[in-house]
């Protein structure tokens, strides 16, 4: 080997310990020296990098054991005992391990940026729900004509005389947005939408109507029930307590969840007589009693917005990361939704005419306290979802049988890439039947549709890597939603930088903190982009962002191919 490519190695040696092995090289190299250890979180420090192969894993702890004795003691005096040309080889992995330091301490500087940041942007979303004693009876509202109807339940509009729009059209319970001017007549008169679900074979009384739709209580705030319904579902009484979620811009919050008997609405006899009690149609088999929820009334579906508009470039990104940043949220809180499609997306605008989406509808979503987002699948009875053509590969593929798991960590988001092609003006290549149809069963990743030419790069790569067969090589929803934030508003800043550079990175993230903290005084109305970079600072993580970049870096590479 020559002298100058050994130096090289060296040098290049000790870069690997940078990208691969930073904190546990740092962390023997900070043991050996008796240095206490600072700030790095241990549990995510242990995690593999994006792109190293299981293979490299041991390497990279050896490395850093190597890089820990470079800086012993022992080590120095064999360098002075060297030669000249063993010294400079020396020096130049000296040099490298010093690198290490340094990004380490550009590390610990960023981790803590990251946690102020998050801390600053964390405050819990506020749903302008304001706390009524009113509201869990049936004759509390005025009801309107029908919305939507769906496998399960008939939505109708409705208003509450406790909760109409008052002068200047501010509705208290669900406070009506500047944007009124866009909305249909009918949901500024009835700002609310009550859903009645039908229920056959699930008992009349309330406790058992409360038990078997219990998963549509999971978007539920903390007021919607009465307070004995809500103690029971607390202590338990229910065989099976699903996990309550937090509020969140992209998720759909229920205001109201009662039991009342089924009601004659307009349209019942014609559209829905089979599941009437036998009260009100002597051929029904619907029980009497049923459940209600009352949420706000949207606009429309996101099936039914994109029949009437064609979303812009920006538009049709911001409308995906919503929906990524609602997926990450319920994920967050080890809830899968396991339906989604357009008809389970609604849409109003904000006060700029921007697309505001929510995911609603969580009749199939799995949120058992016990196994998280994962569930044993050992009998075909087990129900593994709704739609069958938006079910991930993963889901759709798994067999039944002893020890069986189905992990749903990453399945909302696959069914987010799908959808991806309807907010692109595209048939769902996951809908459409005959030979252009793909089953998620069984296609290939090089069968997929090209989107539009008009889509942007980047969003083009989240969209191809959410639909990944493999859910180990797919980014997981809060991944996805920074490359598209990184896209959006890091792009100016930091396309010429080294992204490597943790400081570059704490750098943009202060600034981006600094403009959205600014916009956030102004007495202007939250838009859809405010509250989206809310959402990206406060859930702002460096290994996430990390491995952001790596799979742009990564899929921008490949796109240019
Ligand atoms: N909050 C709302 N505002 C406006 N329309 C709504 C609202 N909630 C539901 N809808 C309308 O009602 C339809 C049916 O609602 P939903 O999907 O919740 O019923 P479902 O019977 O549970 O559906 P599925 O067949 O998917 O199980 C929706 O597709 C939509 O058109």
């Amino acid at each position: 080997m020559s002298f100058k490519l050994a130096v090289l190695r060296g040098f290049q040696l000790s870069r690997s310990l940078l990208h691969w092995g930073l904190k546990p090289a740092a962390r023997a190299a900070a043991k050996l020296r008796g240095e206490p250890l600072r700030g790095v979180p241990v549990g995510r420090a242990a995690q593999p990098r994006p792109f190293l192969p299981a293979r490299y894993r041991y390497f990279r702890v050896s490395l850093g054991g190597l890089a820990a004795q470079l800086q012993s003691r022992g080590v120095r005096r064999l360098l002075s005992a060297a030669s000249p040309r063993n010294r400079v080889v020396f020096l130049a992995f000296g040099l490298g391990a010093g690198l290490v330091e340094q990004q380490l301490e550009e590390d610990h500087a960023s981790t803590a940026a990251c946690r102020e940041i998050q801390a600053l942007f964390k405050k819990k979303f506020q749903n302008s729900f304001k706390s009524f004693t009113s509201g869990y009876k049936l004759n509390d509202y005025v009801i309107g004509k029908q919305i939507g109807k769906g496998c399960n339940a008939a939505v109708y509009e409705a208003a509450a005389s406790f909760a109409m729009p008052q002068e200047g059209g501010r509705c208290p319970l669900a406070e009506q947005k500047d944007s009124e001017p866009h909305l249909p007549r009918s949901v500024a008169h009835f700002p609310l939408a009550m859903k009645m679900m039908w229920n056959i074979g699930a008992g009349s009384s309330s406790a058992d109507i409360l038990s078997s739709m219990s998963q549509e209580l999971v978007p539920a705030c903390p007021q919607a029930l009465k307070e004995e319904n809500r103690s029971n579902t607390l202590h338990g009484h229910f065989g099976y307590v699903p996990r309550k979620m937090s509020a969140h811009p992209n998720v759909i919050t229920v205001y109201r969840a009662f039991t009342a008997e089924v009601p004659l609405l307009p349209g019942a006899q014609e559209e829905y007589p089979d599941v009437l009690p036998p009260r009100l149609n002597p051929a029904g088999m619907g029980n009497n009693r049923t459940l209600f929820l009352v949420m706000k009334n949207y606009p429309y579906t996101l099936r039914q917005y994109l029949e009437v508009s064609v979303p812009s470039r920006k538009e049709g990104t911001l409308m995906v990361l919503q929906l990524l940043e609602g997926v990450d949220h319920l994920c967050q809180q080890g809830i899968a939704h396991r339906d989604l499609k357009s008809d389970n997306v609604l849409v109003e605008l904000d006060s700029d005419g921007c697309p505001h989406l929510v995911i609603t509808d969580f009749g199939c979503c799995l949120a058992e306290g016990d196994f998280g987002l994962k569930l044993p699948f050992n009998s075909r009875c087990v129900n593994r979802g709704g739609n069958a053509c938006l079910m991930a590969p993963e889901v759709a593929t798994a067999v039944p049988g002893p020890g069986m798991i189905i992990d749903y960590s990453k399945s909302d988001a696959w069914a987010v890439g799908a959808i991806a092609y309807e907010i692109f003006g595209q048939r769902n290549p996951f809908y459409s039947a005959g030979p252009e149809g793909l089953d998620s069963r069984k296609y290939q990743e090089k069968q997929l549709p090209l989107l539009p030419s008009r889509v942007p790069t980047d969003t083009h790569v989240v969209v191809r890597l959410l639909l990944r067969r493999n859910p180990r090589k797919r980014p997981s929803a809060r991944v996805a939603a920074n490359m598209l934030h990184i896209s959006l508003w890091g792009g100016q800043a930091l396309d010429s930088q080294d992204w490597s550079s943790m400081k570059t990175m704490a750098d943009w993230l202060l600034c981006q903190s600094a403009v959205v903290l600014l916009k956030g005084c102004s007495p202007s109305r939250s838009t859809v982009e405010m509250e989206l970079q809310r959402c990206f600072l406060a859930n702002v993580n460096l290994d996430d962002l990390r491995a952001a970049m790596g799979f742009l870096i990564f899929g921008r590479a490949q796109h240019n191919f």
